[in-house]
């Protein structure tokens, strides 16, 4: 099995205040609403964060029924890409799941058809009908990944798909996944606004 990396180290800008990796939603952590839907399909979890973060979060993985580590930013406020590299590079597993703390309906089903995708490549990344890649939602070879973040990062280039173009990549697009489980595994929560509608969302399951 997979190690599933869970990237929480960005500051919440939109959202207010208050840090939405461990936000209640519908009454639990969102971080840990997104690591209980992964229990079935990595055998670890590792956390990106900062190290002020980490006591909180910390908190809301209590009881997880698997491991938990935390691989903390060395370089904060460096952006989702070097979050990625950090989390990945804590990792010795032959494929790590990466999702980000703001998906809380991240789907096991569309994870699994992901992992099914990625053999023989390096990562395996979905491409939702709108024409923009999911990297933080997404199956990775650590090593390779961690290279090219950090050689992405060398040159001064933080845009997320960046280190894709150094991989061998398969992109899987929205049709395939729609067939394999639910796009609302991509929906991400920045405002209160979405914050309010996941919770609605949740309430009617
Ligand atoms: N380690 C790390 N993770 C980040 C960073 N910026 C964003 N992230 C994470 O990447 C994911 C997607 O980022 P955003 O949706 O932009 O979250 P955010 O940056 O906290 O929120 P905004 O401030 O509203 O943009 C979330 O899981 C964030 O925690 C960063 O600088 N470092
Ligand atoms: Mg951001």
């Amino acid at each position: 099995m997979p190690a599933g990396v869970v990237i929480a180290g960005g500051r919440s800008t939109r959202f207010g205040k208050s840090d939405k990796a461990v936000a209640p939603l519908a009454g639990v952590p969102m971080i840990r609403r997104v690591a209980d839907q992964l229990v079935d399909v990595v055998d670890e979890l590792v956390v990106n964060c900062r190290e002020d973060q980490r006591a909180t979060i910390d908190d809301a993985m209590s009881d997880y029924p698997l491991p938990v580590r935390f691989a903390i930013d060395t370089d904060p406020d460096t952006g989702p890409m070097a979050g990625i590299r950090t989390g990945l590079a804590a990792c010795d597993h032959h494929y790590a799941v990466v999702v980000a703390c703001d998906m809380p309906f991240v789907d096991p089903a569309i994870v699994s058809f992901l992992l099914n995708r990625v053999d023989g490549y390096d990562a395996a990344v979905p491409r939702l009908g709108d024409g923009w890649f999911q990297p933080t939602h997404a199956v990775y070879r650590p090593e390779p990944m961690v290279e090219a973040c950090a050689a992405a990062l060398a040159r001064g280039e933080r845009r997320i798909v960046e280190p894709l173009f150094d991989l061998e990549y398969v992109v899987v697009e929205e049709d395939e996944l729609r067939e394999h489980g639910s796009l609302d595994s991509f929906e991400n929560v920045n405002t209160r606004e979405e914050f309010e509608r996941a919770e609605t969302q949740l309430e009617g399951t």
